[in-house]
């Protein structure tokens, strides 16, 4: 067997014993481990693959080492052997092969169907992704656990749950997030093939350029030949006739040429845009097309640049780089074949030194090509950079960051001018050496032939026809050289539009999608699980049944869930685990047209398309007629409005609707919600982002619209909850109490706590009356202790302002500002991180209070408040506070009442600092570790 052994190792056998050793090297590597001393396997597999023909030697050597070197079940080889396998055989410098989203599922079958040798051509593709997503996103030790994990009878949920912490379906979840869109970067070659395929269905422009590009290469091939018969038959003997005929066939191929560049100038100036309206279309389609989840992957930045710059780009190329190149490329080959009826030798010396010329540029064009892409990659972040700068303008002027933001953009500046520096630099270069190069080989050739004419053995008329066919090789290969930056860049840009053209459609589509016939009866969300990324539940097996019509509130604190359940109604997302279910059949298997018509979402955001208020009402259902729209908008109580506009109906409402307000923008946006007459409505926070005034207003409306409808509303306010059939309460993504408003208050729960916070505050006289209760204001810590009288007075001086959204109203480090409670509205707290970032504390909502710490003097604030939304707020300041305790006080001392208050604050202010150590010690160890800062993720 030794003997055996050795004689493979040394290669007698005619097995390819280094590739086999590779294998096994490439195993340990992959698995972060040496090869053990005692040696390694491949020899003795090797012997055994002789004997036994026909079976995968590579497979049995990656299995025997996972079995007996590393101690892996039997039950793992199928999954984590021929997954390492795979990866193992593709070469440095290949492609990977990419999975697609719909290859990232099922991770329990795929794993039984390569166990039990059932497996189909794509499983050990998807094997191998998915032993390569456990190497990336964990590591080898996390590989082979799992592997050890995988014994007979042990499902592979339990492995994923026992290996990584996380249920298989969490896990295939992080798996197709870690798929990379970012494909490996190709050359000019292949994006030539890419623009010839856009080409192809315009024929009549093709043949018309191959037309003017076969002419063209015709005369040039001819045109040395007439050359050397003019300078050999004609100038040199002195023969007229001949010296006509050449001139009259030189002169007439000229001006067909001339003709046939024009043939090619028009045909590339209608491909060139034909063919990239092609791509517009597709770029365009496929947004519509991704999922949610995955359009969230992409930044609008990096969009909106494919379309605004990188189409253009790849345009231009089209039009002048590649039709150049091509003509040229022929023109070239041409005039090579031309030179070998002249002279085979010095056409040969020709070839040999023309395509020197051309593989030392390509050396430098493969790093122009890199850069081309890194210079794209910035520009999509400076453009969504600038784009979010001018979003959140008033923002950024409140919280005083515009010197930090500066930075940021110096930042990208800098690194867009070392992307743009190299980029242009090595194309320069890529065009300087294809130059020089084509200049030696000319200077050679030319050198060559001189010398052959001193022997003899070329004619004076072959190198006049030489130096002919250089200029036109020189001149071809000159203006490839030219052009070659041109397609450098639109590399660069066609990989970012493949980029998302080929991202995986993950909008799933089910055969055979059933409308829905008969009438809705029943709403169900069934063992439903969430995820918007990677490794965190935002839903946690929700199950609600309902029958129709109802009308349900969906309540609890900031980032419970509420907006997720509005989401999986709607379709925009789809459930991780679980089904969302009218009357007994999942939404997923309804076809999209007959469920859009059952449903309409009216949110907080009331942005508006351009175009005119008759258009906005009509997307709610196209084919509406315009007295359906007036019927619409008079249930939304905004026609009174419309029709006093001297438009009317034909009213642009300007980018957004910003010619419009917040409360007739939403108006509008109900209009086309009821346009559709929609079995279910889902209101999330519909006024939250409207003043109290039009709150009030749109509140009337919404209570008329939505009785005796299927009604989800998502609400912070708990005002409207007594009128709801049914109170669903939301804590982390779990539905923890569902009930009506009696029995959750009874209950002494969740929503019972939400319900006293709030109640005692009431807003009336649509938001011009705010008022709390002494009782309530007592319950405020800091007033727990204060003297019955004395909290009358305090309640007296509160004072109540009505704020708009993104208005900063303390600022962590300074001593200013006032007590503030929350009486309609929400607010965020946060802190600045040591690299600039924010970090959100809290969301604040009705009931909350914050500022506390400006009524004792010289204590800075600890965070940053900022309204998310409208809010209206009570609020006191020092002197208010002062000016109560004035009252008691007999000397220059504190009253008794502002001592108890300074040593609850004291007590407040101290819980809060170590609070706000341990959230930035949390954040810079996830900022350390994998997880991005995701201010909201922390809420
Ligand atoms: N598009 C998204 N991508 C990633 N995470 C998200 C996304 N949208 C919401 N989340 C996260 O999901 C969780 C639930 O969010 P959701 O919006 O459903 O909460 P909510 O109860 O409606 O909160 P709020 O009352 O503040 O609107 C939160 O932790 C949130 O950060």
């Amino acid at each position: 067997m030794k003997e055996q052994a050795q004689s493979v190792m040394q290669g007698r056998f005619k097995f390819p014993t280094r590739r086999f050793q590779r294998v096994e090297q490439r195993v340990y590597e992959l698995l972060k481990l040496n090869i053990p001393d005692e040696g390694g396997l491949a020899a003795s597999v090797l012997v055994s693959a002789r004997k036994n023909s026909g079976t995968d030697a590579e497979l049995d050597l990656v299995e025997r080492i996972l079995t007996e070197r590393l101690g892996c079940p039997e039950a793992a080889l199928g999954l984590i052997g021929v997954g390492i396998l795979n990866l193992v055989r593709v070469k440095p410098g290949d492609d990977v092969v990419m999975v697609n989203a719909d290859d990232v599922n099922d991770l329990d079958g795929l794993a039984s169907r390569l166990a039990s040798h059932a497996a189909q051509a794509r499983d050990a593709i998807r094997a191998g992704s998915f032993v390569r997503f456990l190497l990336d996103v964990y590591d080898a030790r996390v590989l082979l656990d799992f592997a050890r994990a995988m014994k007979p009878g042990v499902s592979i949920d339990e492995v994923c749950r026992s290996v990584t912490g996380k249920p298989a379906v969490m896990l295939q979840l992080q798996w197709g997030e870690s798929l990379s869109r970012e494909r490996p970067l190709k050359g000019i070659l292949p994006f030539m093939r890419w623009a010839a395929g856009l080409l192809r269905p315009y024929h009549f422009f093709c043949w018309l350029l191959a037309i003017g590009i076969l002419i063209q290469t015709i005369y040039a091939m001819l045109m040395p030949l007439w050359l050397n018969q003019l300078f050999d038959h004609g100038i040199t003997p002195h023969n007229a006739h001949v010296i006509w005929l050449t001139l009259a066939y030189l002169i007439g191929g000229f001006l067909v040429t001339a003709v046939a560049g024009l043939g090619i100038d028009f045909s590339v100036s209608t491909l060139g845009p034909k063919a990239l309206n092609d791509v517009r279309r597709r770029v365009f389609d496929k947004l519509l097309a991704l999922s949610s989840r995955s359009l969230n992957r992409f930044k609008s930045g990096d969009v909106v640049t494919i379309f605004a710059a990188d189409v253009f780009i790849v345009e231009n190329a089209v039009i002048r780089a590649i039709s150049g190149i091509v003509s040229k490329s022929f023109l070239m080959i041409g005039s090579l074949i031309t030179a070998f009826a002249l002279d085979w030798r010095m056409a040969l010396t020709t070839i040999i030194l023309l395509a020197i010329a051309f593989w030392a540029p390509r050396q430098v064009s493969r790093f122009a090509v890199k850069a081309s892409y890194a210079r794209k990659v910035e520009d999509g972040k400076i453009a969504g950079f600038v784009k979010e700068t001018v979003q959140l303008l008033p923002m950024i002027r409140t919280l005083h960051i515009g010197g930090h933001r500066r930075d940021q953009f110096n930042g990208y500046t800098s690194d867009i001018y070392d992307a743009s520096y190299k980029q242009y630099l090595l194309g320069e270069l890529t065009t300087r050496a294809t130059v020089f190069a084509v200049s030696a080989a000319q200077l050679g050739i030319i050198g060559l032939g001189a010398v052959l004419s001193l022997s003899g053995t070329v004619s004076g008329g072959v190198v006049v026809a030489y130096i002919g066919l250089l200029l036109a090789i020189g001149g071809a290969a000159g203006g490839i050289a030219a052009l070659i930056p041109t397609a450098i860049q639109a590399v660069g840009s066609w990989q970012r539009i493949e980029s998302l053209l080929s991202y995986p459609d993950d909008q799933p589509v089910v055969q055979n999608a059933m409308p829905m016939n008969e009438p809705l009866s029943r709403v169900a969300l069934r063992d439903v699980s969430f995820s918007y990324v990677g490794d965190r539940l935002n839903l946690d097996d929700v199950t609600l049944e309902t029958p129709v019509p109802r009308r349900i509130a969906l309540v609890g604190p900031s980032g419970s869930g509420k907006s997720t359940v509005i989401n999986l109604l709607s379709r925009n997302y789809d459930a991780t685990s679980g089904s969302v279910v009218l009357n007994d059949t999942d939404i997923r298997e309804i076809d999209d047209r007959s469920l859009f018509s059952l449903i309409a979402v009216v949110n907080q955001d009331t942005t508006l398309f351009d175009g005119s208020i008759r258009y906005n009402i009509r997307i709610g259902r196209m084919d509406a007629t315009d007295a359906e729209i007036e019927q619409a908008a008079r249930a939304a109580e905004i026609h009174s409005f419309i029709v006093t506009l001297p438009n009317g109906y034909e009213t642009d409402v300007g980018e957004g609707g910003k010619l419009l307000s917040g409360g007739q923008r939403q108006r509008i946006v109900i209009a086309r919600a009821l346009l559709r007459d929609p079995k279910i409505l889902l209101l999330d926070e519909a006024t939250s982002a409207l003043d109290a005034e039009a709150e009030a207003a749109i509140n009337d409306t919404l209570a008329r619209v939505t009785a005796n409808r299927m009604l989800f509303s998502v609400t912070h306010r708990l005002s409207s909850c007594p009128d709801m059939d049914l109170i669903c309460a939301f804590r982390d993504g779990k539905l923890v109490e569902t009930g009506t408003h009696d029995e959750l208050l009874a209950r002494n729960g969740l929503y019972a706590g939400m319900w006293e916070k709030q109640s005692d505050i009431s807003i009336a006289n649509a938001g011009q009356d705010v008022a709390i209760s002494v009782e309530r204001l007592r319950k405020i810590p800091l007033f727990a202790s204060v003297p019955q009288d004395d909290l009358e007075r305090v309640r007296a001086m509160l004072r109540v302002e009505e704020v708009q959204a993104d208005t900063v109203l303390t600022v962590e480090g300074t001593a200013t500002g006032r007590f503030y409670i929350i009486a309609r509205g929400s607010v965020e707290s946060t802190v600045r991180l040591g690299d600039g970032a924010t970090l959100t504390m809290e969301i604040l909502e009705v009931g909350d209070f914050f500022g506390e710490f400006a009524l004792l003097e010289d204590v800075p604030n600890p965070t940053t408040c900022r309204t998310r939304f409208p809010c209206l707020l009570l609020s006191l300041s020092r002197q208010d506070l002062r000016h109560v305790a004035d009252l008691h006080r007999t000397s220059g001392e504190q009253s008794q009442m502002e001592k108890e208050i300074a040593a609850t604050l004291d007590r407040r202010l101290d819980a809060k600092l170590d609070e706000l150590v341990g959230r930035r010690l949390e954040a810079r160890r996830s900022a350390a570790g994998t997880a991005p800062a995701n201010a909201k993720d922390r809420a």
